[in-house]
C-alpha cells in the first residue's frame, strides 16, 4: 500500500457573501515510500490546503485520504509520531528559549527513547552544523539559521514522511545548496519520504524526480521535471552582454528575444544543455559576459497552459 493515498478528495470553505471557495476539487495523489515529490502549482492553487488535510489539521469536504494507512483528521495525534512538518514561513520553536531546549522539548512531547533522541540530536547538529547556536535564542537566529533548526525540529522523533512548505524561501544561495544536500541524504540514507512545496524550481531540480503540478485544485501534471519542461515548451534564458551594440544575433538552437544596447537575451529550450549555445555565442562574437536566468516555476505552469 503507497504512505499517502487520496481519492476523490475535495475541501471547499464557506466565505460570507460569495459562492464557497473550492480550495481542492476530486483531487487523486499516490506517494510511495521513499519517494521526493515536488507539489507545484501558482498561489492559491490548493498546496497548503492539501497539506493540512493529510496533517489532519482540515477535515476534508469529500473524499478518501489514508496516510501510512490511517484517516488522518481522526488519527491526527498517532499520525503526528509518524511525520514530521516544516513551513519556511513560519517556525514551530519556541521563540524564547534557546534552539537545545526547544529540542529537548519535543523529545518530551513526542516521548522518544532517550538514547534515540540523542543519537538523531548528534547527527543533525552535525550534518546541519547547529553546533554553536545551540544555547541561542530562537528569536536570535537568522532565517538560514532557524530553518536549519525547524528541519532539526521536525526530525528528531524519526518521521518516515515529512512535508516541507517552501523550506529554501528567503534563504541565501549556499544555504539552499546546504539543505537541499541534507535533504537529499536524508531521503537516501534513511528513505524518508517527502513532500516538498515550492516555488523555485532549483530545488525540485535538486532534490525531485517526480512533480505533481496542481492548479485550481485539480492535479493538472503528474510525471518528471524534464516531462514538464517538454510538455510545456517551457525555455531557459540566456543573456549575453556583447562588447558592441549589434543586431539580433544568429545562434544555431536559440532565438534572440530582445536587444537592450549591448544586452542581448536569448531563449533555448528548458531541457536542452547552454553549453553548446554559449560555445556558439563565444565562438562567433566578442562578448564581454554571459549568464543564463532558469524559468521560475510560474513560467513553467503558464507554458503549460498555453499550449
Ligand atoms: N480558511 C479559508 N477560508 C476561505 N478560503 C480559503 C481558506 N483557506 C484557503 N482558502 C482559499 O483556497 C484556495 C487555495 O488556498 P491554498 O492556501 O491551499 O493555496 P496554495 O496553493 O497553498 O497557495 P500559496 O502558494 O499562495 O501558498 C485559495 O483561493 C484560498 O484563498
Amino acid at each position: 500500500m503507497a504512505l499517502i493515498e487520496v481519492e476523490g478528495l475535495s475541501r471547499s470553505f464557506k466565505v460570507r457573501g460569495r459562492p464557497d471557495v473550492v480550495a481542492v476539487r476530486d483531487l487523486d495523489l499516490s506517494v510511495e515510500a521513499g519517494e521526493m515529490v515536488g507539489y507545484i502549482g501558482p498561489n492559491g492553487a490548493g498546496k497548503s490546503t492539501t497539506i493540512k488535510m493529510l496533517t489532519g489539521i482540515l477535515v476534508p469536504t469529500s473524499g478518501r485520504i489514508r496516510v501510512a494507512g490511517v484517516d488522518p483528521s481522526r488519527r491526527r495525534t498517532d499520525l503526528a509520531r509518524r511525520i514530521g512538518v516544516v513551513f519556511g514561513q513560519r517556525t514551530t520553536l519556541w521563540w524564547d528559549l534557546p534552539l537545545q531546549d526547544s529540542f529537548a522539548l519535543l523529545q518530551k512531547v513526542y516521548r522518544v527513547d532517550p538514547a534515540r533522541h540523542r543519537a538523531n540530536l548528534a547527527e543533525f547538529v552535525e550534518l546541519l552544523g547547529l553546533g554553536d547556536l545551540l544555547p541561542v535564542p530562537v528569536r536570535q537566529l537568522s532565517l538560514g539559521q532557524r530553518m536549519r533548526g525547524d528541519i532539526a525540529a521536525a526530525l528528531l522523533h524519526d518521521p518516515e514522511l515529512v512535508y516541507l512548505d517552501e523550506p529554501t524561501i528567503g534563504l541565501d544561495v549556499v544555504s539552499k545548496g546546504r539543505l537541499r544536500e541534507f535533504l537529499r541524504t536524508l531521503n537516501a540514507e534513511r528513505g524518508t519520504t517527502l513532500l516538498l512545496t515550492t516555488h523555485d524550481l532549483q530545488d525540485i531540480e535538486a532534490l525531485c524526480r517526480r512533480v505533481v503540478v496542481i492548479d485550481h485544485g485539480t492535479a493538472v501534471y503528474d510525471g518528471t521535471l524534464a516531462g514538464l519542461h517538454a510538455q510545456g515548451g517551457s525555455t531557459r534564458t540566456l543573456v549575453v552582454d556583447l562588447v558592441d551594440e549589434r543586431a539580433p544575433i544568429e545562434v544555431p538552437g536559440a532565438t534572440v528575444r530582445r536587444v537592450e544596447g549591448p544586452r542581448q537575451w536569448l531563449s533555448f529550450p528548458a531541457d536542452a544543455s547552454a553549453a553548446p549555445v554559449v560555445a556558439a555565442v563565444v565562438a562567433a562574437y566578442a562578448v564581454a559576459d554571459l549568464s543564463v536566468q532558469e524559468p521560475d516555476i510560474e513560467d513553467v505552469i503558464r507554458e503549460l497552459y498555453s499550449r
